[in-house]
C-alpha cells in the first residue's frame, strides 16, 4: 500500500499529542527527502543479514524501520541493500544505525534516514527480529502503524488512530 507523504508538521497540528514524534536527529541519505508508508521493523545489532533478506522482499510500499541500538560501529545498509529496497519497491528505510557508501545512497529512489556513516560493514550472522515492536526516540514503532517523515522529522500514527 502506498501512503503520500504529509508535512509532519501539517500532521502535527492535525493530531496533536497523538501523533508518536521521533526525538531522534536522523540524517537524510536517500534520495527522497518525503517519504510514508506502512511500519516494518527489524531489531537487529551490527548484523545485516536479516534486514538484507527483507528487503529483497516485495516492500509495497513499507517504510522499514530498523533498530540497530544506535550503533555507529559498523554500517548496516549500503549501495546493494539500498539498491534492493529500491528494486522491490520499499518506500523508506528508517536506520538508528550508520550507514556506508552514502553518496550512492543518495542517489536511490527511496528515503533513508540514518545516524551517521562509517565504512565496516556489519556481521551476517542473521541475528535480530522482525516485526516486533522497536521504540526509538520515545516513540514505539508497530507494524502495520504509518510513518511519515521529512526534514522536520518522523512521526507515527498508530493503527487506531
Ligand atoms: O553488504 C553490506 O554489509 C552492506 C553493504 O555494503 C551494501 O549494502 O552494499
Amino acid at each position: 500500500m502506498s501512503v503520500t507523504p504529509v508535512p509532519t508538521t501539517d500532521l502535527y497540528d492535525e493530531h496533536g499529542e497523538s501523533l508518536g514524534i521521533c526525538t531522534v536527529q536522523f540524517r537524510q541519505y536517500g534520495g527522497h527527502r518525503r517519504f510514508a508508508g506502512p511500519v516494518r521493523t527489524l531489531s537487529c545489532h551490527e548484523d545485516n543479514a536479516l534486514l538484507r533478506e527483507l528487503v529483497n522482499t516485495p516492500g509495497e510500499g513499507a517504510v522499514l524501520v530498523v533498530d540497530g541500538g544506535g550503533s555507529l560501529r559498523t554500517a548496516l545498509i549500503g549501495d546493494l541493500i539500498g539498491g534492493a529496497a529500491e528494486r522491490n519497491g520499499w518506500a523508506g528505510l528508517i536506520i538508528s544505525g550508520a550507514v556506508r557508501d552514502s553518496v550512492a545512497l543518495g542517489g536511490l529512489g527511496l528515503g533513508i534516514k540514518a545516524l551517521g556513516t562509517v565504512p565496516r560493514k556489519s556481521g551476517k550472522t542473521g541475528a535480530g527480529t522482525v516485526d516486533g515492536p522497536v521504540t526509538i526516540g520515545e516513540v514505539t514503532f508497530r507494524a502495520g502503524d504509518t510513518v511519515h517523515a521529512d526534514d522536520d522529522g518522523v512521526v507515527v500514527l498508530a493503527t487506531a488512530n
